[in-house]
């Protein structure tokens, strides 16, 4: 198989800087790349198209591909059900691009029972004290929710500290030198 088919798995704690990389990552590469298109039992919302927002479908039709393990992860969330199939990560590949999935340690575990071989990248901020200014600053979540994802944090890096847990770690420092050593291995992997 290509090496350009594979997935990217793009990790590492809450406030990190995932969403940051990948921002600008999509901006420098628009059609290179893409997310996966998720499963739910909701119903659709006005201007929402099935296959393209989300694959709607019954809980029934949801709950029996679980049964045939073809979910990578699922949750209820309000008395709806959510979930990534394998499938939907490969169909991203099918239509030549590359499948970034950007997941916390849990969904990384869950990958790697998975035949999607992706690549595996951690993204750290230099210092859980740096995280919390960054948590912060961002400010788009209140103090409990803060404190939950510095709680969080410690494991995830400890979990990334594990021989073979990921491919690569970038610390994310400086902005642009992290940011730099980013987009090299996205290109490296890629090429
Ligand atoms: N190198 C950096 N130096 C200073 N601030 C940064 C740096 N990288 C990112 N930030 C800022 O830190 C905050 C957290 O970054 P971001 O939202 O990208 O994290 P994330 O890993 O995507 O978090 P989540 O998993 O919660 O989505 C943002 O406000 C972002 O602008």
């Amino acid at each position: 198989m290509a090496s350009a088919s594979r997935p990217i798995v793009l990790s590492g704690p809450s406030g990190a800087g995932k969403s940051t990389f990948l921002k600008r990552l999509f901006a420098e590469y628009p059609d290179k790349f893409g997310f996966s298109v998720s499963h739910t039992t909701r119903a659709p919302r006005a201007g929402e198209t099935n296959g393209v927002d989300y694959n709607f479908v019954t809980r029934e039709e949801f709950l029996a591909g679980v049964q045939r393990g073809e979910f990578i992860e699922h949750a209820e969330f309000s008395g709806n059900l959510y979930g990534t199939t394998v499938q939907a990560v490969k169909s991203v590949g099918d239509k030549g691009r590359i499948c970034i999935l950007d997941i916390d340690m849990q969904g990384v575990k869950l990958v790697k029972a998975t035949d999607l071989n992706p690549y595996y990248l951690s993204v750290q901020p230099p210092s859980i004290g740096e995280l919390e200014k960054r948590l912060r600053g961002r400010g788009t979540e209140k103090e409990a929710d803060i404190q939950g994802r510095l709680a969080a944090a410690q494991g995830e890096l400890d979990y990334a500290k594990e021989e073979g847990a990921y491919d690569k770690t970038i610390v994310n420092d400086d902005l642009e030198a992290a940011y730099a050593e980013f987009k090299a291995f996205i290109n490296k992997v890629t090429a």
